[in-house]
């Protein structure tokens, strides 16, 4: 008979390339799995490097991290046609039951790229101060109305003359109240407060007393597929 399905709290991590979205997510596992039975989906683009990256980090039993191939914009599979995701989502939630929680990490994309909340419960931003200080200014749905905005890398603020009080207060002027968390591997403190917010946040999922919000649309954009042919998404997603 098939093992009954507990829906798990399923929570994004989006952000431009390169933020730390892997990382963030090693971290997370590292620090709950003996609280929490996690599970991950990565998405990229072309290959599986997301989620390679991750088993090699021996944060979670292996078979836990599976890939989403996208072939598409990242934004794509996370926003238009989520389908993939959600069958590898409640794969992940049928192979292992009861899962507490699943994380989602997008393919790096750009600032306005977010999760339809059809995929997602909960989702966090990822920025890092190497992007540059005024990044938090330029706004965007993932900076102004994720669940969560992580401003990473804090470490490296001294190296490229970022001031991260300063990058905090913009980005909170940017989002009425919504948490913003500075964060650096190298930060215990930072790290710890990552652990609290998500146990906070699998505790009001659980409790029922979460609507998930869909932070925006992507804007209107083009790019050239594969084929050379000029792809347009210009209506809302
Ligand atoms: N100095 C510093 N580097 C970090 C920190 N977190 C992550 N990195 C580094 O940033 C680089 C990118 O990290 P990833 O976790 O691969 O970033 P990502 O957002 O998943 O990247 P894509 O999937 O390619 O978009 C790696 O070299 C990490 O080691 C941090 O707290 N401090």
């Amino acid at each position: 008979m098939p093992k009954p399905t507990t829906r798990s709290f399923r929570l994004g991590v989006a952000g431009p390339v390169g933020t730390g979205k892997s990382s963030l997510i090693a971290m997370i596992c590292r620090e709950l799995a003996d609280e929490l039975r996690l599970g991950v989906i990565t998405n990229d683009i072309y290959t599986d490097e997301d989620a390679r990256l991750l088993r090699s980090a021996g944060v979670l039993d292996p078979e836990r991290i599976r890939a989403v191939e996208t072939g598409a914009c990242p934004h794509t599979a996370i926003r238009d046609d989520v389908t993939p995701n959600l069958i590898a989502v409640e794969d992940l939630e049928r192979d292992f039951a009861p899962l507490d929680v699943v994380l989602v990490e997008s393919g790096g994309d750009n600032l306005t790229a977010t999760f339809s909340p059809a995929l997602v419960d909960a989702q966090i931003f990822v920025l890092d101060v190497a992007g540059g200080g005024d990044v938090a200014r330029k706004g965007g749905p993932g900076i102004a109305r994720a669940d969560l905005l992580v401003v990473n890398k804090t470490d490296l603020a001294p190296y490229v003359g970022v001031d991260v009080p300063q990058m905090v207060t913009d980005a909170e002027a940017a989002r009425g109240g919504k948490p913003v968390l500075a964060l650096s591997r190298t930060d215990l403190d930072s790290v710890a407060k990552l652990k609290e917010w998500v146990l906070a946040m699998t505790e009001v999922v659980r409790s029922g007393h979460h609507t998930p919000v869909d932070p925006g649309p992507m804007a209107p954009h083009s790019h050239v597929g594969d084929d050379g042919v000029l792809i347009s998404h210009t209506h809302a997603h």
